[in-house]
């Protein structure tokens, strides 16, 4: 998984051959300045690139499709927004507010520009519009989309296009938007209207000649540009063809040529009928001529609405007077920052500006905009309420393509796989060989006996369990963020994280013990045998969730490391191996009840001393008392033979009671959040 704010890649070069038509807004005649967003006329020529492979689910005429309509238009998406406010809740326990007292309204087929000298609130507006706002912030006043106050809802029917794109790097473009689809697109899209819906995006956004590139990586192969990452990013926010779309800062990152190809992408979306929110960050004026209006933030609050031209007469008018040569946006923003060495002044001259655009022209003209939209809305009943139908994808769906995007992460990645294993087995044969001819039923074997296990349960515990520390602290970004999104639960995250690690759990365990266990000859039955092994599936299975556990319940993988240490020694100090479970203090031999080392010794010395009666005590010089049957072997490390199955059924509860914690504790820091 990778963030980026994109780093100018390559432009946005529309596939040169199979022209993709869009519509033009003849009304603006600044509207896509780029002829690759040139609308084409019923009466131009379909061209196909014969280059271009198309498989079935594309369209047959796919610039037909575009430019009559395949999957019809989103529904027209009004938002109004009145008195709103937002105040965070700091550490110290006291409300910051964000925004203060900010009205709006975007209709159909706009794009609106909100803009403001960084910190202004751009962010915190716009997550609140989209009821998108972090745990611990409160918003005030009315928000309202096609008459409906914000809800739940708005995850279904409007796309969030965030500042930094995070992405599952290991993906290729086209399994990222077919996994996507699956679970954000309604349960009742066929297949065919899915992988078309796919194939049309990756054309219209340029992105099908890289629809095999992977993301991201560090393996030095191909991966996607910064461009193309937003591109992505966008795409994955069309698929559902949401009438309102929110983007943070898309061009941050870009060129200039690849911002304005992006900002042209979001106008012939709004020529289709969308409504568009974009924070922006330094506009050419040639980028903004594509905006239909224009809001400006300051300190929280409304510094200017309305056309950007007419900006231009309201500074003007207090007094701030754009330099010729000098670009309006930039101007603006300069105006409203903060002046470093003079905040004071600067504050007492963006509160002047904002007190003056209240009581402005422009102000009222959008008050009463505002005021009739929410008179209407009160009042007109009747009037269609345009919801989606919307029916989301079933448990199980989600929870098998989250698998398979996890497992496709460990399969992508067949050197690390094979590197483990090979690790596994030279360990297997280092330790094996080691403990060759010494298994025997002696008194000197009793120990290398024990030895022996001890290497299966340790090498199947400890670097399995450090090793998946990493793993949630690592993709908490991307997982909280696609929860916020509504895209699945945490429960279906996590049981689909865990599965896909599934094949790894049962592989390594099994070989370890195989080559260990038949290297140092230990008992050689099928059912001592066959149950070792089982034994040690049970414990790596048991470390596994331990370390998800942990990794679940701490932000960072050092702290989580910390916490792990002592635990895991108290666990080890506590198994049979190193003292006596009798000999141990009583204020600390509790802890023997939560370590998997303790049951799964006890559990594996039973299998391998069970029955044996016939030890012998050869060497009578030993000052060590001899051990001449199992029942003693075990009653020397206080086992108990009747134990097997309660151990066998500890290790269960111990993995089912890690697994639940870690489950909680994720839960636990995402309603945090
Ligand atoms: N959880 C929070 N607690 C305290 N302050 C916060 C919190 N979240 C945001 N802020 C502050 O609120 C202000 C507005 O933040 P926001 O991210 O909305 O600004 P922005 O206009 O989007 O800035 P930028 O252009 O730099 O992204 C900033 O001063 C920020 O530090």
């Amino acid at each position: 998984m990778s963030s980026s704010n994109g780093n100018g890649g390559a432009g946005l070069e529309i596939e040169d051959t199979t022209k993709i038509p869009s519509l033009n807004n003849s009304s603006n005649p600044s509207s896509i300045a780029d002829s690759s967003y040139e609308l084409a006329t019923p009466a131009d020529p379909i061209i196909v690139d014969p280059g271009i492979t198309r498989s079935k689910y594309d369209p047959l005429y796919p610039e037909v499709e575009e430019l009559f309509g395949g999957g019809g238009s989103p529904a027209p998406c009004t938002l109004v927004w009145r008195d709103l406010s937002v105040h965070v809740k700091q550490k110290d326990g006291r409300m910051k507010r964000l925004v203060n007292n900010v009205s709006g309204i975007a209709k159909p087929g706009s794009l609106v520009a909100l803009m403001g000298p960084s910190g202004a609130g751009k962010t915190t507006l716009m997550s609140a519009l989209a009821n998108r706002v972090p745990v611990g912030t409160i918003t005030d006043g009315e928000i309202s989309m096609n008459g409906r106050p914000v809800g739940d809802f708005m995850h279904r029917e409007s796309g969030y296009m965030h500042q930094d794109d995070l992405f599952v790097d290991n993906l290729t473009v086209m399994e990222h938007l077919t996994i996507m689809a699956r679970l954000r697109m309604d349960r009742r899209t066929t297949t065919i209207a899915r992988r078309r819906r796919v194939n049309q995006l990756l054309r219209q956004l340029a992105l099908y000649p890289s629809r095999y590139t992977r993301i991201g990586g560090l393996d030095g192969r191909k991966t996607l540009s910064g461009g193309e990452r937003k591109r992505l990013a966008f795409a994955t926010e069309l698929l559902t063809d949401p009438g309102l779309l929110f983007c943070d800062e898309p061009t941050t990152g870009l060129d200039s040529f690849s911002a304005q190809k992006l900002v042209a992408l979001l106008r012939a979306n709004v020529v289709q009928g969308k409504t568009i929110i974009c924070t922006i960050h330094q506009p050419s004026s040639e980028l903004m001529a594509l905006f239909d209006s224009l809001m400006l933030l300051a300190e929280g609050r409304v510094a200017y609405a309305g056309s950007a031209a007419g900006a231009l007469g309201f500074f003007k008018s207090l007094g701030y007077h754009c330099p010729l040569m000098y670009n309006p946006t930039d101007y603006f923003i300069k105006v409203l920052a903060m002046t470093p060495g003079s905040e004071s002044a600067s504050r007492h001259a963006v509160k002047s500006i904002c007190d003056r655009f209240a009581v402005s022209d422009a102000a009222k003209e959008l008050d009463m905009e505002i005021h009739l939209e929410f008179h209407l809305i009160e009042n007109e009943d009747e009037r269609p309420r345009t919801t989606r139908d919307f029916k989301s994808p079933f448990f199980f769906t989600k929870l098998l393509w989250l698998i398979y995007r996890y497992l496709l992460i460990v399969i992508r990645d067949p050197r690390i796989q094979v590197v483990r294993i090979v690790q596994k087995l030279a360990i297997a044969l280092t330790a094996g060989l080691c403990f060759i001819g010494t298994v025997r039923l002696t008194q000197a074997g009793i120990q290398d006996v024990q030895g022996a296990l001890f290497i299966i349960i340790a090498e199947n515990t400890f670097s399995p369990m450090y090793g998946v520390l990493h793993m949630f602290p690592e993709e908490f970004p991307l997982f909280t963020r696609e929860l916020g999104a509504g895209l699945y639960t945490t429960p279906i995250y996590y049981i689909a994280r865990m599965t896909a690690l599934l094949p790894g759990l049962l592989v390594e365990p099994t070989l370890f013990t195989l080559v260990v266990y038949w290297l140092a000859g230990l008992r050689l039955t099928a059912h001592a045998f066959g149950l070792t092994v089982l034994l040690s599936i049970l414990v790596l299975n048991v470390a596994i969730a331990c370390g998800a556990f942990f990794s679940c319940a701490f932000g960072s993988m050092p702290v989580a490391i910390a916490y792990l240490v002592p635990f895991d020694y108290a666990l080890m100090m506590t198994s049979g191996i190193f003292v006596r479970l009798s000999s141990i203090p009583k204020f600390i031999s509790w802890i023997r009840h939560l370590s998997w080392l303790m049951y799964s010794n006890e559990a594996m010395t039973i299998l391998q001393w069970d029955g044996i009666d016939d030890i012998p005590c050869a060497n009578t010089t030993e000052v060590r008392p001899c051990l001449s049957t199992g029942e003693e072997v075990l009653d020397r490390y206080d086992f108990e033979s009747y134990r097997f199955w309660p151990d066998v059924f500890a290790l269960l509860g111990l993995y089912a009671a890690f697994h639940l914690l870690a489950l909680l504790a994720l839960r636990f820091r995402t309603r945090r959040k």
